[in-house]
């Protein structure tokens, strides 16, 4: 190895961050057509939209899909998680921006959050106004991210999620509002943190996840359904995902994960046939908890179903998905059973926001830093 001067050590001391902009599509890239709005504008346009070349970092352009979220399958969750793991494993980028569609971007957040290593922060964010909309939100959004990815302070924060100046972790968080300009929230209730004049505040971290390994090839074959319950819910839904092949079903409970009596049989006929199957919640948040026989979550865990901590059910599928693909049927299932009892990703409060700081001025420290 050549040693390097001074002079270049004070280069690159002032070397302007790098970040990785990874673009797939959605609302930020969509402009109207006779059919309604479509995905279009591509990375260097984006970054062009958002003025980055006014801002002090380096953006590299790099397009994986021009495509509206709600065509998304598996393979291009797979590409998505391969691609930033390629971007985020390299030296010189200091942080990766990946734009997306709102509609499933809780899906590509949670195969991203159960896959990413390192320290190299990952921001995905997009817009709910078209790129030719007078007032759209995207390059804002677009600007705060790829500042926020270039902060230091961002460094080691893992998978996040950045929409009108506000940061989620991106394991547990749903897309809540379907027109919002800030359609999401997390299941723990917290903030992370805000973004406010590109400079990223943190109030919070999300516990580490466990790693997974990348998707495999194979990964896109995996058949993980997810099947509602409500009022007068029979079997029907859940036996045709088994007779399709789904290799794991999710089920979003009642309440506390409630299947009803008729459900129930038809998990544990799904379990039988060897279907991977976990009980969750349609509720917003919240754990399914074994309460109530009779067709309640203590009847689906007798059938062999487990049950589902406070996660959404969309994101709980990418779980299955992912043990599924690296273990068997019986190592997939223990796994998931201790993934349940480890309680990670949660969301813990350090420090009062600003404005609900206390009259000294002092703000709270309500959990010690854990980032790992
Ligand atoms: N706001 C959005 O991006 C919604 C869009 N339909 C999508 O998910 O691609």
């Amino acid at each position: 190895m050549t040693a390097i001067t001074q002079k270049e050590v004070l280069l690159l001391a002032e070397a302007p961050a790098r970040v990785a902009l990874l673009a797939t599509g959605g609302t930020i890239s969509s402009r109207a057509s006779a059919s309604g709005a479509r995905a279009q504008d591509r990375a260097e346009e984006l970054i062009a939209a958002a003025e980055l070349h006014r801002e002090s970092v380096e953006v590299e352009a790099h397009d994986l899909a021009v495509e509206n979220s709600f065509n998304f399958g598996f393979s291009d969750l797979a590409a998505i998680a391969r691609e930033v793991a390629r971007l985020s494993s390299r030296d010189d980028v200091d942080g990766v921006v990946v734009t997306h569609g709102t509609d499933t971007m809780e899906e590509t957040a949670a195969i991203l959050a159960l896959t990413h290593q390192g320290e190299t922060p990952v921001i995905i964010t997009g817009a709910q106004r078209s790129a030719d909309q007078s007032d759209t939100d995207g390059p804002r959004n677009l600007r705060d991210a790829v500042l926020t990815a270039a902060s230091p302070a961002t460094r080691g924060r893992g998978v996040m999620l950045l929409f009108a100046g506000t940061l989620h972790a991106g394991w547990g968080v749903r897309k809540h509002h379907t027109l919002a300009v800030q359609p999401f929230a997390h299941v723990s209730g917290g903030l992370l943190g805000r973004v406010q004049q590109g400079r990223p505040q943190y109030y919070a971290v999300s516990d580490p996840l466990p790693q997974l390994p990348l998707p495999s090839v194979s990964f896109e074959k995996l058949r993980v359904d997810l099947v509602m319950a409500y009022p007068g819910a029979d079997g029907l839904l859940i036996n045709a995902a088994r007779e399709a092949g789904a290799d794991g079903i999710v089920v979003a409970g009642q309440g506390a994960g409630n299947p009803g009596r008729s459900m129930v049989r038809a998990i544990e006929d799904a379990v039988q046939a060897g279907v991977l199957v976990a009980v969750g919640t349609r509720a917003f948040a919240g754990e399914a908890a074994p309460i109530y026989g009779g067709g309640g979550a203590v009847d689906a865990r007798t059938a062999g179903a487990s049950l589902l901590t406070d996660v959404p059910v969309t994101q709980a599928r990418l779980l299955l998905a992912l043990l599924l693909d690296h273990s068997s049927l019986a190592e997939a299932r223990a796994q998931l059973e201790s993934w349940q009892t480890s309680g990670r990703g949660v969301v813990r409060r350090q420090k009062k926001e600003p404005h609900m700081q206390d009259k000294s001025g002092a703000q709270w420290e309500l959990a010690p830093l854990n980032l790992q």
